[in-house]
């Protein structure tokens, strides 16, 4: 598939748990290469949003196409080999493992050594080895992690580890990258960091990013496009600057705070 055809297409999406409609016909297009953000108060339906998108939840009705493919009802480990991968508000990453092997599991969905040959240590599976260590390599110098590749993931600063956890990610070479909350708990400078990281990762490598994220100041520096919801219903979807001044989402927003 090439990178023109990856577009996502969310059409009519709803999602109802037992009474409560969590999204309710939402839709919206990520074009290739591009960040587009799904934002809103608390309980507004983005997590439930990501979590159709990558097959953890089972859409009630509509559709999600990515480069044509329908993903509704799809496994998570199918959505994974389209080329969608994610990462998770909350850090997911093994605590004991190096930064290295950690990224070398992104690397899974793409060996193709049986397990017998990596168990006998045969030329080929060395030589594919030797391949994905030196990817994990480049990658990790993506994010700026290449001098912590031989510490414990879980001994980094959060931020790191949460940059680790964008490297696993990027590690699946995936097409489509869905990022939850990523500079959530960060400092201001690693903020800034990591969003000029995820703009490295849409302008160098082609990829596209769907992002939740509370933070504005980052959501409008970043996102090329923004749908918001609230409620699990879709209340406006443009540019950044479109969507800053809509009154349905200055409503939104100020409930939130007058009821905070
Ligand atoms: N597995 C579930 N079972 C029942 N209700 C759920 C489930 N997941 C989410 N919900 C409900 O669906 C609604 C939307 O929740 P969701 O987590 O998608 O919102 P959100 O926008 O991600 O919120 P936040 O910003 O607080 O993370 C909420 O009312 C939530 O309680």
């Amino acid at each position: 598939m090439t990178t023109g055809d990856a577009t996502l297409e969310v059409r009519d999406l709803t999602v109802r748990f037992a009474g409560l409609t969590a999204l309710d016909a939402v839709g919206f297009t990520v074009r290739p290469a591009t960040v587009h953000a799904v934002i809103g108060p608390n309980g507004a339906g983005k997590s439930t949003c990501f979590n159709v998108l990558s097959g953890v939840y089972r859409a009630t009705s509509g559709s999600v196409r990515f480069g044509g493919e329908e993903l509704t009802g799809l496994p998570p480990h199918r959505i994974a080999d389209l080329g969608i991968a994610r990462t998770f508000q909350n850090l997911a990453l093994p605590p004991g493992a190096t930064v290295e092997d950690s990224l070398m599991l992104g690397r899974h969905r793409l060996t193709r050594t049986g397990f017998v040959a990596a168990g006998l240590k045969l030329p080929s599976a060395v030589r594919e080895e030797a391949r994905h260590r030196e990817r994990v390599r480049e990658i990790a110098a993506f994010v700026g992690l290449e001098d912590q590749l031989a510490r414990p993931a879980g001994a980094l600063p959060y931020g790191q580890q949460k940059l680790a956890e964008l490297a696993r990610a990027l590690c699946m070479e995936p097409k489509l990258l869905l990022l939850d909350e990523p500079v959530a708990g960060m400092t201001a400078g690693e903020r800034r960091d990591t969003a000029a990281i995820v703009a490295g990762v849409r302008d160098s490598l082609g990829i596209s990013v769907v992002l939740v994220e509370h933070d504005m100041g980052v959501v409008m520096r970043l996102a090329d496009s923004v749908t918001v919801l609230d409620f699990g219903r879709l209340i406006a979807d443009g540019t950044p600057a479109s969507v800053q001044s809509d009154p349905a989402v200055v409503r939104a927003y100020l409930g939130e705070e007058a009821t905070s």
